[in-house]
């Protein structure tokens, strides 16, 4: 259920960091289509070989992104295998990871990030749909095609990265690392992913979003992120009460209780028309 790419047509040009159990490399793809060469700037992750044994779950990531085309999922080329090599072949996003493009200290309006967040809820909803958990929806899965240049009118354009290896497949300590993005549930029941975790991952990346990327319960250590979940807590609330509801509404620990898709949509577009866009146009950096 793949395409299969020719290691030789493809080349790395600069290492771009790690991913989990991964290698980040920008590159460029040759193929050959009616007669003339075409050259593609592609994203290259290629699987550490110390855990070349998770190859499948690293491929079933993939495979669920090129199984299913939407505007806001990040295109997947196919895979190349060279020999101990196992590398990914994703379409290149200009901007990158949306945490990082937001940790530099761009000022974005409200505006912008209640149009990156209802982007990534038409993602989910699509997913949804198709009844396909993603499992690591996170700031740093966002990726940003498009900065918008609120002066042009043009608004930002994001896609949503492949989940990477499973949750499951990496450990107990890397899914207390991952809160307050996992949901409770997935600690007890790692196997068990459902559409309902991704709705509380969306809860924590909106936050992410709304705090200009910085990173909910950053710097603390495992225990005390697990007794965070234990004590069932909640991210510090937004001042802007609605948006603050539609986080906790996702971050509900009774998984069932969590809002649809729909119901999301709808909330962000009630947030979208509220006067509050209008009074913060864009929020004074408060760090
Ligand atoms: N599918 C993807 C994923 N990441 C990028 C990317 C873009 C960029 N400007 N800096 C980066 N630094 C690390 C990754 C990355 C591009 N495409």
């Amino acid at each position: 259920q793949f395409h299969m790419i020719k290691y030789e047509d493809l080349t790395s040009v600069k290492s771009l960091g790690q991913g989990s159990f991964t290698r980040i490399f920008k590159g460029c793809k040759t193929d050959i289509r009616d007669g003339e060469k075409h050259l593609t700037e592609v994203l290259l992750k290629e699987l550490d070989v110390a855990h070349k044994n998770c190859w499948e779950s690293f491929f079933e990531a993939a495979s669920l992104m090129s199984q299913i085309s939407h505007k806001h999922l990040l295109h997947v080329y196919g895979i190349s295998v060279h020999g101990v090599k196992n590398i990914m072949v994703q379409e290149f996003v200009k901007y990158g990871a949306l945490d990082l493009y937001l940790k530099r200290g761009r000022s974005v309006s409200v505006s912008w990030k209640l149009d990156v967040a209802k982007q990534l809820a038409s993602a989910l909803n699509f997913l949804e749909e198709k009844n396909i958990v993603h499992g690591n929806i996170c700031a740093k899965n966002l990726l940003l095609a498009r900065e918008g240049d609120p002066s042009q009118g043009s608004s930002p354009f994001v896609k949503l990265s492949d989940p990477g290896i499973s949750v499951a497949m990496l450990g107990k300590d890397v899914i207390l690392d991952r809160i307050p993005w996992v949901a409770p549930e997935v600690l007890e029941f790692p196997d068990n992913l459902t559409l309902e975790c991704d709705k509380w991952s969306f809860g924590a990346t909106v936050w992410e979003i709304f705090n200009n990327g910085n990173a909910p319960l950053r710097g603390w250590v495992l225990e005390r992120k697990r007794r965070f979940y234990e004590s069932f807590q909640q991210l510090p609330p937004s001042q802007w009460t609605e948006l603050a509801d539609l986080i906790s509404q996702c971050m509900d620990y009774q998984a069932a209780f969590r809002p649809s898709c729909r119901s999301i949509i709808r909330q962000l577009n009630s947030l979208i028309t509220s006067d509050y866009v209008i009074l913060h146009a864009t929020e004074p950096v408060t760090q």
